[in-house]
């Protein structure tokens, strides 16, 4: 089993990354925080059976591209493609569907593709590869930039009355991504991880690996709609979800290779949403207060939590407690798994097992996909619904 080994001189350079900000300001967060809690006791529950669990079934980069919509070859058009999806990856909540209220059609939008019916984040993938089928080179950046609102439109057509949430949002969105793509990356994000060589040449494969911090930090220069950063108590809070899995994104479909060759990939935090956070209370990692339960899901204790879906303002206390308090749970869990590992080498002398390799990545991508995988489940633990560009 390995740990990360940080006992070797970490060349780490001095400057301070976004994702040291993230975490700082994630600690930060906690210590104020009046609805949340990360109960100690709940946190090493959930490490050992974490732990255990991957030691049976380690959860490694390669499940990312287990997902029949996800890309499955290492090239320039996946870059694009992944770049496009996180520059729309937010907000598919649905503004009427109720989980876990009974009766009424579930209209939450939905894409239909090959036969199948996506909602969610998937549905956003459904719609970008449909519009790949039909002939629409929609991750280039010359169309992402100057392609009509009707064209738009026809992409994320709905299979539900349900159109995508923040339609006006998104188009100004992947207008803004399309334009610095063709005025600073000639047209490709692949330029922007790989600058070409003085004589035009591209070769990824030869190319340095990126550092992911520095590279996030890249991407919140050149992209002003990642910049996902709020305020609380009077300080600027960070939490640079898209920026940061979009690195991850690479860096998982890629496997660590090519364009998705990155240093320091530890480093970065789980990614700040709406669904995680549902994963951490449901393992016991993460508590709402009475208070924070019956807002997000209305009711009280005694009438039982009535769904009514209290939307929370973008920036709102709630929010960012929800937020923060998640990105210092999975940092928490990664810890407590890292020592399990750690207890285990010193007791076996190495070499029992699978290798157990975790990170907040893997963690973050293992808790979301279990949170979607047990929808039903998780139902009684009510997401918090804030619209907005960040996640
Ligand atoms: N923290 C975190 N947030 C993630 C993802 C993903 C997609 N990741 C897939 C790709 C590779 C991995 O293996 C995953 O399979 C989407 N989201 C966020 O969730 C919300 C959508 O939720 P729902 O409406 O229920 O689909 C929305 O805020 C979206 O931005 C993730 O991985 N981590």
């Amino acid at each position: 089993m390995t740990v990360p080994n940080h006992a070797e001189p970490v060349t780490r350079s001095t400057a301070v990354t976004p994702c040291d900000h993230v975490r700082e300001s994630a600690e930060f967060i906690a210590a104020h925080s009046r609805d949340i809690t990360i109960p100690e006791a709940g946190i090493q529950l959930a490490a050992r059976k974490l732990y255990t669990r991957f030691q049976r079934t380690p959860y490694a980069r390669a499940v990312w591209k287990s997902h029949e919509l996800n890309p499955q070859t290492n090239d320039a058009r996946t870059v694009d493609w992944i770049f496009l999806i996180d520059t729309l990856n937010f907000s598919f909540w649905s503004d009427t569907h109720r989980p876990g209220q009974s009766g009424g059609e579930d209209e939450t939008y939905a894409v239909r593709y090959r036969g199948r019916d996506y909602t969610g984040y998937w549905a956003l993938c459904a719609a970008v590869n449909r519009a790949l089928d039909e002939g629409l080179p929609c991750t280039t950046a010359t169309f992402m930039a100057t392609a009509d609102d009707a064209t738009w439109a026809n992409i994320f057509r709905s299979a539900t009355a349900e159109t995508i949430p923040l339609f006006e949002t998104r188009l100004r969105v992947v207008r803004e991504a399309g334009r610095v793509l063709l005025a600073n990356y000639d047209g490709s994000f692949t330029n922007f991880l790989c600058p070409p060589a003085s004589n035009g040449s591209l070769a990824p494969a030869t190319a340095q690996p990126n550092d992911a911090p520095t590279t996030v930090a890249r991407v919140l220069d050149a992209f002003p709609s990642y910049r996902d950063v709020a305020s609380f108590h009077g300080r600027t809070v960070w939490f640079c979800k898209r920026a940061q899995i979009l690195v991850a994104d690479l860096w998982a479909c890629f496997d660590n290779t090519g364009y998705g060759a990155f240093t320091r990939i530890d480093d970065l935090t789980m990614f700040a949403d709406y669904r995680v956070p549902q994963a951490l209370v449901h393992i016991g990692a993460l508590q709402y207060s009475e208070r924070l339960r019956c807002l997000l899901s209305g009711g009280t204790a005694t009438t039982g939590f009535q769904p009514t879906f209290e939307v929370l303002a973008p920036g709102s206390r709630e929010e960012i407690e929800i937020r923060g308090n998640a990105i210092l749970a999975v940092e928490r869990l990664c810890q407590a798994i890292r020592t399990l590992v750690a207890q285990d080498n010193a007791n076996s002398g190495g070499g029992k097992g699978p290798v157990v390799m975790v990170n907040p990545i893997l963690l973050d991508f293992y808790l979301w996909d279990l949170a979607k995988e047990q929808t039903d489940q998780l139902a009684y633990i009510p997401i918090h619904r804030t619209r907005t560009h960040f996640y």
